[in-house]
């Protein structure tokens, strides 16, 4: 069994927090978690959400007598709150492990270090989400196979190995990086498509005030590459301004591209037009679906239902029917109205073969499978 914590501070009661907490306990890696969030309505629905199972009124409350510490609010809300968690530090386990989840590293942790928590703080970014916040939307799935990278300095090998353990026994991918190199990596791979996302659809916006065929027309495609652009623009005015210094060069490079992209297709260059997609097709298709470590894998597959009641057990009684095993379901948001989708997800890759053969039989149609 991996470590135990037997008392969590969660500050900030949200979607991450709120998934983290649940992955926690359902993993059996914490006993009791006591929930500290400027709103009150947040505290309330992480308690009857089971994400909690007490308030702290205040600060000092939560932090006495924990052994773990998660700041799961947005950066610059975590930034300051460091040094108010280091006044009632004292009250703490003496042992307690310090972590949060922010998009960005290297500023929490340059902030853990001045406010003298080094000793205690490891940082960490789950790399999973949604476009959705607030702690209704918390689930311990989002959790299980994400990659959740931590930010170790050279001596917190011991801290690092710990928690690391814990999130892996909770179903996380864990991979140790860089504070500097994580912020230039989540740069590229979200901060800059986030912007791009909203940008494409400011563009549609635009035009759909010429005409409402722009909106009437826009499908799977265009909401699939626009779905982020429907998160919350608070947290990610913070999470750029914050890694701006990152964001900046890759812009550049990026209007150097689409600069290219305009000569090509004004010169009706075909081959190169038919080289550049190929190329994106081909390192796409091999991006990693599946972890392949000594962490367990999940196989999922995403099943588009009709949007009913009791779907879920009709689905599970007929793989059920097949022997094939479940490890979790569960539904996801609905992108068309009479149409759900239903995650499912499998301890081995027989049950998830077997899981897209029976369901494509019975004529459900897959969406995902990784
Ligand atoms: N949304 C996503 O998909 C991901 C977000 N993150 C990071 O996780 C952190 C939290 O984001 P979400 O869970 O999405 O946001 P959220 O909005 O769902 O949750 C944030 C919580 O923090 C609370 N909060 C705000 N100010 C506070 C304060 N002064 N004191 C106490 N509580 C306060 C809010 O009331 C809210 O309950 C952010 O730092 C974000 O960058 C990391 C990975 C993915
Ligand atoms: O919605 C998605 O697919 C995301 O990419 C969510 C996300 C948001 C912020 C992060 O720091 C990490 C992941």
């Amino acid at each position: 069994m991996a470590s135990h914590f037997s008392r969590m501070c969660l500050i900030g009661c949200g979607l991450i927090g709120g998934s983290l907490s649940l992955a926690l306990q359902k993993a059996g890696a914490v006993s009791r978690v006591i929930g500290y969030d400027k709103s009150p309505e947040a505290l309330r629905e992480a308690r009857a959400r089971g994400v909690i199972h007490e308030t702290a009124e205040h600060l000092e409350d939560g932090v006495r007598f924990a052994d773990l510490i998660v700041l799961a609010a947005p950066s610059p809300v975590v930034i300051d709150l460091l040094v108010e968690v280091k006044k009632h530090i004292y009250l703490a386990a003496p042992d307690v492990l310090i972590t949060d989840v922010c998009s960005t590293k290297k500023l929490v942790q340059d902030r853990a270090k001045q406010c003298d928590l080094h000793e205690h703080f490891l940082g960490g970014h789950p790399m999973a989400g949604s476009e959705k916040s607030g702690v209704q939307a918390a689930d311990a799935l989002l959790l299980e196979n994400a990659v959740y990278v931590l930010t170790p300095e050279k001596d917190q090998d011991e801290k690092a190995r710990r928690f690391a353990e814990v999130l892996a026994h909770a179903g996380s991918r864990v991979r140790f990086m860089d504070a500097k190199e994580h912020d230039r990596v989540v740069a590229a791979i979200s901060h800059v498509p986030h912007l791009i996302a909203s940008t494409l659809v400011s563009q549609v916006r635009d035009l759909a005030n010429q005409s409402a065929a722009y909106t009437e027309l826009a499908a799977g495609g265009f909401r699939d590459i626009t779905r982020i652009a429907s998160a919350d623009p608070a947290l990610w005015s913070d999470i750029t301004l914050e890694n701006q210094a990152e964001i900046l060069p890759l812009l550049d490079d990026w209007i150097r591209r689409i600069n290219t992209l305009k000569t090509i297709l004004s010169s009706r260059e075909q081959t190169h037009l038919h080289q550049f997609f190929d190329d994106a097709r081909v390192f796409r298709d091999a991006l990693p679906a599946r972890s392949t470590g000594a962490i367990r894998a999940v196989f999922a597959v995403t099943v588009s239902v009709p949007d009913e009641p009791g779907i879920i057990g009709r689905i599970a009684m007929l793989l059920g029917e097949h022997h094939i095993s479940i490890r979790n379901i569960g539904i996801l948001e609905s992108r068309e109205e009479d149409l759900g989708q239903l995650l499912l997800q499998f301890d081995t890759i027989q049950f998830h073969d077997e899981a897209i053969y029976v369901l494509q039989g019975e004529g459900y149609q897959i969406i995902d499978r990784v």
